[in-house]
């Protein structure tokens, strides 16, 4: 039989097409709820650094859409982090991958309960990775994952990551909010 994960995760990804929103142009690819399931979708499709610059994957807990106003996001904000030009050739698939793993293997102990979910930004300033969480709130929560993020992604003690609250990013559309924790 194959292993079942604690939830059911459904990747998105997102191309701009003419004529659509900003919504529509967000796409649901597929939904899994088995280790075997991931890996059958995660080896079926590009790796991030193969995509054109201004496409996203997100992999989100099902239910919840990958933008700021859904329900179960529009309290929270996002771990973020950024890479450099050279960074999306060594590091992007390598990044998000290990973002993935630690979601769907609930990785941040009793604090996985306030993870939505992930986004990949493919962008010609500079790849950027997201880890989405419920409630800007929870500080404690917020802060034991931007620790594991930090550890498990290998990202040296003297570079910080911000962790920005979504309604701070959504009035400052164009450059990066302010921090309300780093790690
Ligand atoms: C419901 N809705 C419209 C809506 N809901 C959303 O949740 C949402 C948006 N719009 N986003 C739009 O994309 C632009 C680029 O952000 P970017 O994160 O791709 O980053 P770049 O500026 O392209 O680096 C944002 O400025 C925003 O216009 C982004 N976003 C998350």
């Amino acid at each position: 039989i194959k292993h079942p994960l604690q939830n059911t995760w459904t990747l998105w990804f997102f191309k701009i097409e003419n004529n659509r929103t900003w919504e529509d142009c967000q796409m649901e690819i597929a939904s899994f709820n088995t280790v075997e399931d991931f890996w059958a979708l995660y080896n079926h499709i590009e790796p991030a650094s193969h995509l054109k610059v201004g496409c996203d994957y997100s992999m989100f807990k099902q239910g919840i859409k990958p933008m700021w106003e859904d329900e179960h996001n529009c309290r929270g904000g996002r771990w973020l982090i950024n890479l450099n030009k050279q960074q999306r050739a060594t590091e992007l698939d390598n990044f998000w991958l290990e973002v993935l793993l630690l979601m769907i293997g609930e990785a941040f102990a009793e604090h996985s309960d306030e993870v939505c979910g992930a986004v990949v930004n493919v962008r010609s300033k500079g790849d950027k990775i997201g880890v989405w969480t419920a409630d800007v709130k929870k500080a404690e929560s917020i802060l034991k994952i931007g620790h594991v993020l930090k550890e498990r992604l290998n990202i040296p003690r003297h570079v910080t990551i911000g962790f920005q609250a979504h309604k701070d990013t959504m009035v400052k559309s164009g450059s990066t909010a302010k921090n309300r924790f780093t790690v």
